[in-house]
């Protein structure tokens, strides 16, 4: 899914619902693997066999899909959503309400950006957030799942898009904690990078529950550094820990640093990534290079071992093992 639009009135209900996606570039590769011969729709690459529903219509025109939509739910990696947001600018309506599903930030000269505050700034629109632990094939399966909506200061806003996305199987919950809420869905990738290396080199299930809790600590105090208003109870919600473990266990980050790991850090994530995600995207390894940036710059490093070790594996500077050592090394964040 790259991005959709959905153009709702009020009152209206779930009526129309676009798929659109961003680059020009993009746009044969991506929509061949949307069948619309089924008789509804149907992501044949990734979701096979899953019916996206009729009211799923897939344009190709960016600029038409927006065209009168007053609700914008935007879900790609974060890699693509400064391009994306630039060839929106000036063409969405004035009114209209944004969400962001996506886990990954900016970081820029002047310091970290929220990929919602983004949108916001570019688009001159509101942006809300969804995270949670949501691994896409299981919601497609229909399986109970929980989300969190992270709003700001409009509830009636929240209770909008609750209503939107839920459904007897996906479950929403609103907390005024936009921040709280987005950082938790975009520092779990790291910690699941940590928690593949773990798998790779099969340290078993203890260690990796202390790296899972490192995690957590880590990201509260990230979170915290950053925004202080961020709420303790935002980690207890599904963007929190739930995500955590849903990740460390299913999620493609996890996986493919297990990979990283079993090749003793001698086939790179890019190509790992190529092979084992048929074009989707790994967060995990530039969130972790972008939170070490922002930790360098703060001169902050000694104090987020496992963030800082994560990328350091990453980028070949440690190898794999060194996701257990660190913590022998270097001085702990305090308890
Ligand atoms: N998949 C999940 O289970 C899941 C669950 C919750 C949240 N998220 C978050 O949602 C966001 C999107 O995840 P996803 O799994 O839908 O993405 P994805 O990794 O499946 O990638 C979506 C598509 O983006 C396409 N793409 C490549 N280059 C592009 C470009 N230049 N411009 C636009 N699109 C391009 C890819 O080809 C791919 O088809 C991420 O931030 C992710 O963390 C994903
Ligand atoms: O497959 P991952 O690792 O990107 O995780 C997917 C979702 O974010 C889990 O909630």
């Amino acid at each position: 899914m790259v991005l959709m639009i959905i153009k709702l009135g009020l009152n209206q209900g779930f009526q129309l619902l676009v798929v659109a996606v961003g680059e020009v570039l993009l746009l044969n590769s991506l929509l061949s693997t949307l069948s619309t011969s089924a008789l509804f729709m149907e992501n044949v690459k990734y979701l096979p066999g899953i019916k996206l529903g009729k009211n799923v219509i897939a344009d190709p025109d960016l600029d038409n899909a927006v065209k009168g939509a007053n609700m914008l739910v935007f879900v790609t990696p974060h890699q693509f959503i400064d391009n994306i947001c630039k060839s929106l600018v000036g063409k969405v309506r004035s009114d209209a309400e944004a969400i962001s599903l996506i886990k990954g930030m900016e970081v820029k000269i002047e310091g970290p950006c929220l990929i919602s505050t983004y949108i916001s700034e570019q688009l001159g629109i509101n942006c809300s957030v969804l995270m949670g632990a949501n691994l896409a094939s299981e919601i497609a399966e229909e399986k109970f799942s929980e989300a969190t909506v992270g709003y700001g200061n409009n509830r009636e806003i929240a209770e909008q898009w609750v209503q939107l996305f839920t459904t007897p199987y996906f479950m929403v919950t609103p907390v005024q904690d936009v921040e709280g809420v987005e950082l938790c869905g975009t520092l779990k990738n790291v910690v699941a990078i940590a928690a593949g290396f773990v798998d790779g080199l099969d340290m078993g299930n203890n260690t990796k529950a202390a790296i899972i809790r490192f995690g957590l600590r880590e990201m509260r105090e990230f979170c915290k550094l950053l925004f202080s208003s961020v709420k303790d109870d935002s980690f207890f919600e599904s963007c929190g820990v739930a995500d955590v473990i849903t990740t460390c266990f299913g999620g493609r980050n996890r996986k493919v640093a297990e990979a990283f790991a079993k090749n003793g850090g001698k086939r790179s994530f890019y190509e790992l990534e190529a092979e084992m995600l048929q074009g989707q995207k790994l967060q995990g390894v530039p969130t972790a290079r972008e939170v070490y940036e922002v930790l360098r710059h703060r001169g902050l490093l000694e104090l987020f071992p496992l963030f800082a070790t994560v990328h350091e594996i990453c980028s070949g500077c440690l190898p794999p093992s060194a996701i257990v050592i660190y913590s022998e090394k270097k001085p702990r964040l305090p308890v």
